[in-house]
């Protein structure tokens, strides 16, 4: 720390710029009066005078000081991505299919580059073709690789990340000069720093109190002077920054730079302060099961109801998967043919030029799968989605099937059902695929600090309501919504929404976007889709969803160190008060001499110690301004109690020791004793 200190003396000075010190309205009024006192001490100079403007210009210098220091972190963590913004060549993708050679700069939204293993991801985009392992350190710092792939919710790839293994090709979403690693920059570097709302509605209450302040000192002059005592302008100016509420007016703006770079060093960008903020406030917490409670890489793991010796429902579990670019889908085209015996060789490429059509999946309808051109028509998809798909057509669920999907959803896994259609007769279900997916461990124990915070958890999921059931109880939730689709999503967080509540959601699918849009805090993967990135006001590079989690408790961790400073403040001010005025009046008006508890040297003496007092208690909370107010999971209401009695006391007594000891010191200069 005192390094650190030492580093922005140079910054600390250029901040003295009148225009930099507007921004803090009360170290604004510092500023003013140690302007003054310096031409008051030229022109009738005095120990006391000099003294008092030194340590009025120490005071403007060490809110610098708390400022650049918390600013200082940003600027090495934008150092180090500017280092991974280096120019790149890029292999662009002709239409023709030919590749050219192109600076990466020179690439805009559209274009398809190709990166093989071993070379730098040109600019921002999404996977359209292959598999790659990509090596995210030079964003995340975290050397472990990550597999990102086209299709599913898992595409997104950064620039100046690099391909270790396979060839991707890359479609490019971002214009350059816009990308990722810039707006990283901009965030870090605090280029785009704005006061929240909260520090503005802080900040006019600080302003408020000075000026009534200001008022109370002025209207001490003709009163000071009725009694033939007037007080030197220099004492008044001194009075007034003692009462003035400077030690949180120095802090703020480093403790809401602190808070948003204790979310960097986790690897999350706000790309707000107010998100931030209102990460502190959140009473509902959102989370999407698959991916987020879960690992989300379901997997099928076996076929059901089906008979094994035609092969009928392998067949056809096969062939509605065959274009089917989800996890989901590709796990399914893996074990029909190695489990099933399903001949593997054929892709959709050659069953489409044959005529064959391909029906996405999408969270939406909940199905997915193929109508052939003999006119069989396959479906694969939630329960409820293919029941509906064969009832149509005139048929029905069989019994047998209800029963193994009963029983997959109870045990928490994915039921798929599988019906077939052939030419205009009635559709059948042949049997069910089971896609398993693993609850991640330590959910319930996050879920029960979150539960501690005041916090609601609340689990949605496009699955069915079994299923929802099962993996609910097993993580721990307080509550679920099963088989939501992504405008049901919407209607939730709204109407959590009116009541007042705060809402967090973490996604990373493009249909999570409105939701992210929606939210207060929403916080997209940076494996995700653009969508949801654009979507969120948070980003985090490790894309762990139950991170959302520590986001909260660094937001509620800014709003209490904030609270407990201002408390401190504001109850430093008050004690101050008291040592100052019964010291500037002794003698006058002899019954305040009984309010004179602390026996200060005289009543310069008095003066100045409270001056440096107050001075050196903004260096003396610099550090716990940085780190935050110690954070323990508990209510609103509980912190507040604890913080009154922490700040609001200990700032009542600090300075009656504090002023004492430096008076002790201080009288012993020449002409203050
Ligand atoms: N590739 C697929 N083909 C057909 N149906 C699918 C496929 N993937 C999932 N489904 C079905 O659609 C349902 C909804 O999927 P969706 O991705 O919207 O939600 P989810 O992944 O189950 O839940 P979450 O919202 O937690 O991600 C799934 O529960 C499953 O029944
Ligand atoms: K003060
Ligand atoms: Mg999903």
């Amino acid at each position: 720390m005192t390094r650190s200190l030492l580093n922005v003396v140079p910054q600390a000075f250029a901040k003295l710029d009148p225009r930099h010190v507007f921004r803090s309205p009360v170290i604004f009024v510092v500023w003013v009066g140690s302007v003054l006192t310096t031409g008051l001490a030229i022109k009738d100079p005095s120990v006391f005078s000099w003294s008092i403007a030194v340590w009025l210009w120490a005071t403007v210098l060490f809110a610098n000081a708390a400022e650049a220091v918390a600013e200082g972190r940003g600027k090495a963590q934008a150092a180090s991505l500017r280092a991974a913004k280096r120019e790149t060549m890029a292999r662009r993708l002709r239409a023709d299919g030919i590749e050219e050679s192109v600076p990466g700069s020179d690439l805009t939204i559209g274009d398809k580059v190709v990166v093989e293993t071993g070379q730098v991801i040109p600019g921002d985009g999404e996977i359209v073709e292959g598999v790659a392992t990509v090596d995210e350190s030079a964003i995340t710092g975290e050397s472990a690789p990550v597999i990102r792939e086209s299709g599913g919710d898992r595409s997104a790839v950064t620039g100046g990340t690099t391909v270790l293994s396979d060839r991707i090709v890359v479609q490019i979403t971002t214009k350059p000069g816009e990308s990722f690693i810039d707006r990283m920059i901009a965030l870090v570097e605090g280029a785009q720093r704005q006061k929240t709302p909260n520090e503005i509605a802080l900040t006019i209450l600080l302003t408020t109190l000075t000026i009534v302040f200001l008022v109370t000192v002025m209207a001490i002059q003709p009163l000071a002077s009725y009694s033939g005592r007037t007080q030197p302008v220099v004492v008044l100016i001194a009075l007034l920054v003692c009462l003035i509420p400077t030690t949180i007016g120095a802090l703020l703006s480093a403790i809401g730079i602190a808070g948003m770079d204790r979310l960097v060093q986790r690897n999350v960008l706000a790309m707000s302060g107010r998100a931030v903020e209102a990460a502190g406030d959140v009473s509902t917490l959102l989370l999407d099961k698959t991916g987020t409670i879960t690992f989300g890489n379901r997997q099928a793991t076996e076929l059901l109801g089906g008979d094994p010796a035609d092969g009928e429902l392998a067949e056809a579990a096969y062939l509605s998967s065959l274009a089917d670019s989800t996890p989901e889908g590709k796990s399914i085209i893996e074990l029909a043919h190695t489990s099933y015996g399903v001949n593997g060789g054929r892709s959709a490429e050659a069953l489409g030029r044959e005529g064959a059509e391909f029906i996405e999946f999408s969270a939406m309808t909940r199905m997915s799968g193929v109508d052939l051109l003999d006119g069989t028509r396959i479906r694969k998809g939630a329960t409820s989605a293919v029941r509906a798909w064969v009832e149509e057509s005139g048929g029905s669920m069989p019994s047998r099937v209800e029963v193994l999907v009963d029983g997959i959803s109870s045990s928490g896994g994915t039921p798929l059902v599988v019906a077939q259609q052939s030419g205009s007769s009635q559709a059948r279900a042949l049997g069910v695929v089971h896609l398993k997916d693993v609850v991640k461990p330590g959910m319930r124990e996050r879920f029960d600090v979150m539960r501690a915070m005041g916090i609601r958890t609340v689990m949605i999921t496009g699955d069915n309501a079994l299923t929802a059931a099962a993996i609910a109880k097993e993580a721990g939730v307080d509550d679920f919504l099963a088989e939501a689709t992504p405008e049901d999503k919407m209607r939730l967080i709204r109407k959590e929404q009116e009541g007042g509540r705060l809402v967090a959601m973490t996604g990373d699918g493009t249909n999570d976007a409105p939701a992210l849009a929606q939210a207060d805090v929403g916080v997209a993967m940076n494996s995700g889709t653009s969508a949801a990135k654009e979507a969120g006001n948070m980003v985090d590079l490790d894309s762990d969803p139950t991170k959302l989690i520590e986001i909260v408790e660094i937001g509620k961790q800014l709003l209490i160190t904030r609270g407990a400073l201002t408390t401190f403040s504001i109850a430093n001010d008050i004690a101050k008060y008291f040592a100052i005025i019964p010291a500037m009046f002794i003698g006058l008006f002899p019954g305040l001499d009984a309010l004179n508890i602390m026996r200060l040297s005289s009543s310069e003496s008095a003066m100045l110690s409270a001056v440096i007092f107050n001075a050196l208690i903004i260096l003396a909370l610099i550090p716990l301004a940085l780190r935050g107010v110690r954070y323990r999971p508990s209510t609103a209401a509980q912190m507040l109690r604890r913080n009154l009695l922490v700040y609001g006391v200990g700032g009542v007594i600090a300075p009656f020791i504090g002023i004492k000891l430096i008076d002790l010191v201080v009288s012993l200069l020449p002409g203050l004793a």
